[in-house]
């Protein structure tokens, strides 16, 4: 079942851009430029795109924060801004620049209030509490204001504010940006358990690859306010021609080597030899050619980084790298 459907979404801004000294003009700017979306119980997508391509505009439309200038969108079953307030029963929200939370009050207090504004029962309250306390670390800084908290023990007390009230869909809007290690971990490990009950669809927005490799087995990638993937990671690996690189380390350096399709030998270093494989390349064709040449001491083979794929796709997308990455 969908919970989750945008056709056509899209969002014009007027902005004035200034023409002259003193002359300012109105332009409309398509910041969401036709979306289609479908999202089901219990998927955990990862949305992305550079900066600018429209994923938190498109996230505002969803949560019923912005006023779509077209197309049809439903949450839950309900249209996020003329039932906005029913929505907010039914979903939970990160976005990391805002707060939920009261910046004078410790998280216990502002989560007591959470509980009398959406009506949760204490049990079930006490139970949803108990389990972020435990997965997300938070007792050490419960009783601590929340304008004394580290970003990532905000980070974390966000997450578990949006949680108590038990919403079927988790919107987050860059939740690791700016974390320490350690706490982009605690996030991370939180969300793939919160994933895996199936319980919760989570939609995150990130500019961190591990994020989404961690998290995600799908991924719909935005750029310029239109979808220009939706799919696996491996689908991107196929579909933009990610190449696996090959190190072979031989007792002393081998003679010339025959032509193999799809393999480019990239470096020579003494017996150290690099080769790069186009995905159609066999790794083992490589290798068993290899040992017929002399004898291999040390091999390696690394996977492609998602962070290269995700590159060539918003270069095939026809932007300047410095546009691309946060
Ligand atoms: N309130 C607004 N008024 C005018 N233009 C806006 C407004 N909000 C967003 N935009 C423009 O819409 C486009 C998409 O912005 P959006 O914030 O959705 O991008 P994003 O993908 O979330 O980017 P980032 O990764 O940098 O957060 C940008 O060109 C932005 O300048």
């Amino acid at each position: 079942m969908n919970v989750i459907e945008a056709h056509g979404l899209r969002k014009d801004f007027t902005v004035r851009v200034r023409k002259g000294l003193l002359r300012r003009e109105r332009r409309d700017v398509a910041a969401v430029d036709g979306v289609d979306l479908t999202v089901q119980r219990g998927e955990l997508l990862g949305y992305l795109g550079p900066n600018g391509a429209g994923k938190s505009t498109t996230l505002k439309m969803l949560t019923g924060v912005l006023h779509p200038s077209g197309g049809r969108v439903s949450v839950c079953g309900l249209t996020p801004v003329p039932q906005r307030i029913l929505l907010a029963r039914r979903i939970g929200v990160v976005f990391g620049q805002r707060s939920q939370l009261w910046w004078d009050l410790p998280l216990r207090d502002s989560y007591e209030l959470l509980r009398h504004i959406y009506r949760v029962p204490a049990a079930e309250h006490a139970a949803r509490l108990r389990r972020c306390r435990d997965l997300l670390e938070l007792d050490p800084f419960l009783d601590t204001p929340v304008r004394q908290l580290s970003l990532g023990q905000r980070m974390r007390g966000e997450l578990t504010a949006a949680l108590l009230h038990g919403p079927e869909v988790l919107f987050l809007d860059e939740p690791t940006i700016g974390l320490d290690v350690v706490s982009k971990q605690a996030v991370r490990g939180f969300l793939a358990e919160l994933g895996e009950t199936g319980d919760t669809t989570i939609v995150l927005t990130t500019h961190d690859l591990a994020d989404i490799e961690r998290l995600c087995r799908r991924i719909v990638v935005i750029d310029h306010g239109r979808v220009v993937h939706d799919g696996g990671i491996d689908a991107l690996h196929a579909r933009y021609g990610s190449q696996r690189r090959v190190t072979v380390d031989f007792d002393t350096p081998p003679p010339a080597l025959p032509d193999l399709p799809g393999v480019h030998l990239e470096t020579t270093t003494g017996p150290r030899l690099t080769f790069t494989l186009d995905t159609s390349a066999s790794v083992g064709t490589l290798i068993s050619t290899l040992t017929t040449l002399g004898n291999l001491r040390d091999l390696s083979v690394t996977e492609p980084e998602i962070e290269e794929v995700i590159a060539r796709l918003y270069r095939s997308e026809g932007r300047a790298p410095s546009q691309r990455f946060s």
